[in-house]
């Protein structure tokens, strides 16, 4: 069924739906990774974005039980060259398109999709419209238009968890049926901003009870469950429009150990005095090189995010930049010069990508047994 991509500059595409009628406005974004089209669907830092996939074909895996990073699929639209609706894998348990559905998210393929992502390379990420309802491009391009767009909106409150619940090891549980003693040895409280399930995997794994709480929660919260640590974890939308966040994380600085991933980051840049900008066009894929200026290394790194805290607005004389893109230079890592505190813009829990980064989790951990 005919489907049509329309961005608010004008530009257009057509192609195929192969989930059925649907229509959805957003954010067109594009992503670089080969495989790993689950885990970026489950990624709740997608929400009020459209995306599409560089690699050509996608759905040929099918989608499986285990690679889920959250419960639900928060692209509101997958945009695709060739979609395969035979998947071949031994873990697959349904097609792409019957998942798809289960959310109500509209999937498209066979249009340009390398004429798409040159062209967003070339005028940045824009606010775009595909429906399978309505054809007359004028109209679509109209109320792409429209759409209020991702700045200064707070896009946390949408996917925040409501209650608080623990992470076993087997996935999320209810606080009441979570007990307090675990046997792990460190209590980690993480914020969810819409936190990947494979943060979660990787502190559990490390030997953390992990508790989630919703980002609402007040740092007396926080501090009243005792933790030895504090995780703030990635999330959609621009940082500067999440409300309450960063009052909260002031507060907590110095108190307790503190690890941020990605939009958690970002409210700790926020926290510090420093201030967030857009990148043209964002960073999502696997191949994203960062450069650990402690050490001289340099990683690859999985990433997804549009929005960055500028380095020049950060206080030099409290804040060490730890981290940079060696594509761009944009800042990519900090940590506090005098408390205990430490993030990245990028995804050392990776799902999908390169596992470089998966040390900064045992820099945690060692800033939790001090
Ligand atoms: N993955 C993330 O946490 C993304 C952070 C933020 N939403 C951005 O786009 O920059």
């Amino acid at each position: 069924m005919k489907a049509i991509i329309a961005l608010e500059d004008g530009t257009t595409f057509e192609g195929q739906s192969f989930t059925g009628h649907g229509e959805a406005v957003g954010e067109i974004v594009f992503n670089t990774s080969l495989s790993g089209y689950q885990e970026v669907l489950t990624d709740p830092s997608y929400t009020g974005q459209l995306v599409t996939m560089t690699y050509p074909l996608i759905g040929n895996y099918g989608i499986n039980p285990e690679d889920m990073e959250s419960a639900a699929v928060h692209p509101k639209a997958f945009l695709v060259k060739e979609y395969n609706s035979f998947p071949s894998n031994y873990r697959s348990t349904k097609t792409l398109a019957q998942f798809l559905n289960e959310f109500d998210v509209l999937g498209v393929e066979g249009f340009d999709t390398r004429a798409l992502v040159r062209h967003i390379r070339s005028q940045g990420a824009m606010k775009a419209i595909v429906s399978t309802r309505d054809l007359d491009t004028a109209s679509l391009i109209r109320r792409a238009g429209e759409w209020s767009g991702l700045v200064g909106q707070d896009m946390v409150k949408r996917v925040t968890c409501t209650e608080p619940y623990g992470w076993s090891d087997n996935g999320p549980v209810t606080m009441s049926s979570f007990a307090e003693t675990t046997g792990k040895k460190f209590k980690v409280v993480a914020f969810d901003f819409g936190i990947k399930y494979n943060q979660l995997r990787i502190l559990a794994e490390k030997n953390c009870q992990v508790i989630v709480v919703p980002a609402t929660t007040t740092a007396e919260q926080v501090l009243a469950m005792n933790p030895d640590g504090i995780f703030l974890s990635n999330g959609p939308g621009d940082p500067e429009g999440v409300e309450g966040v960063v009052d909260t994380v002031r507060f907590l600085l110095g108190k307790k150990p503190i690890f941020g991933i990605c939009l958690g980051h970002q409210m700790l840049g926020l926290a510090y005095g420093g201030s967030a900008y857009k990148l043209k066009f964002g960073h999502r894929g696997g191949n994203q090189p960062v450069k650990d200026l402690t050490t001289g290394h340099v990683e690859i790194t999985s990433q997804n995010h549009g929005f960055c805290i500028d380095e020049k607005t950060l206080p030099g004389d409290e804040v060490e930049i730890t981290h940079i893109n060696l594509n761009d230079n944009s800042l990519e890592g900090m940590r506090h010069r005098k408390y205990p505190a430490f993030s990245v813009q990028y995804h050392p829990e990776y799902a999908p990508g390169p596992h470089d980064a998966k040390y900064l989790f045992d820099r945690f951990i060692n800033m939790m047994c001090n």
